[in-house]
């Protein structure tokens, strides 16, 4: 099961697939046909909300996923997690196959390997930022000594060294972000999942923010697939990205190659309209 990758991504993705409402896994031909099915085709119950992926995210690479609300970025992100199980199709990260985890190897390997940033913070009201920073350490059982030390290093890193002692409702929508994003950085994971993370922030401080994560990124060199909705944070940010319809990739390049040669009227109106 742990094969070891030859290409140098962290991560790769082929073939996924997920229908909510359909529990079952099949093969990605199977999902083929089943996504043809007339009773899917005249919209029932059940969602396509990823058809067919297929990628790669290279080693310290940005890879940003953009399309517009109900294209399918949050269910892609939160299934390379296994947090939403994909129908069919192979998640690898780090060289380990995700899809093949049983339950217990997932929660190891979700400890040790990769790290997720939300929209909503989800700081735990009733502990301290340099707490809720250490949280992710204490799960993986390091010692307290340890994690303070490290979880006060991450919040100094961040701009947020004073602060460690209060709690996070005293903290500006901003501020919170900047602990989410510390308490991700500092479990040394070389994969990020930043779902939206800056959406809700006031321009400035998303402009802010977005600064804060490349001048951290060229220091660590994380591997980040990062969802937002926002063309021009995923000019910003992106190494590459990929436009979603659909459940689909529509287009996969460098922000400028899609910005200057959108591949159809979908591309086209969304570069339009974001501009
Ligand atoms: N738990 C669920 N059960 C059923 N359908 C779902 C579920 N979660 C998402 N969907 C559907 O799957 C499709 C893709 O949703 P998803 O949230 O992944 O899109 P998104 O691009 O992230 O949208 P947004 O930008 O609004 O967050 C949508 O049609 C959505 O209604």
């Amino acid at each position: 099961m742990e094969h070891d990758t030859v290409t140098g991504s962290r991560i790769e993705i082929t073939h996924l697939w997920k229908a909510f409402g359909l529990s079952r896994r099949k093969t990605p031909a199977e999902m083929d046909r089943y996504s043809r099915e007339p009773s899917l085709v005249h919209g029932k119950k059940q969602v396509i909300a990823v058809r067919d992926i297929s990628f790669s995210v290279d080693e310290g690479e940005v890879f940003v996923i953009m399309g517009l609300s109900g294209s399918g970025k949050s269910t892609l992100i939160r299934c390379v997690l296994r947090l939403v199980e994909p129908n069919a199709g192979e998640i690898v990260v780090n060289g380990k196959n995700v899809t093949a985890m049983d339950k217990k190897q997932l929660i190891a390997f979700r400890r040790t390997q990769m790290a997720m940033v939300f929209q909503h913070f989800g700081l735990l009201p009733h502990r301290t930022v340099l707490d809720n920073v250490a949280f992710g350490l204490k799960v993986r059982g390091v010692d307290k000594k340890e994690r303070s030390g490290k979880a006060a290093d991450m919040l100094k890193t961040v701009g947020l060294e004073h602060w460690g002692s209060q709690y996070p409702a005293s903290l500006s929508g901003g501020m919170q972000q900047r602990v989410g994003l510390a308490r991700a950085l500092v479990q040394d994971a070389d994969v990020l999942l930043m779902d939206e993370p800056f959406s809700g922030l006031d321009p400035l401080i998303r402009r802010e923010m977005q600064e804060e994560l490349l001048r951290l990124q060229r220091e660590m060199k994380k591997t980040i697939l990062f969802v937002t909705h926002d063309l021009d944070e995923a000019m910003r940010l992106g190494n590459r990205m990929a436009v979603m319809g659909d459940g689909m990739f529509v287009q996969i390049g460098t922000p400028e190659e899609i910005v200057q040669n959108p591949v159809n009227d979908y591309v086209h109106r969304f570069v339009k309209n974001n501009c």
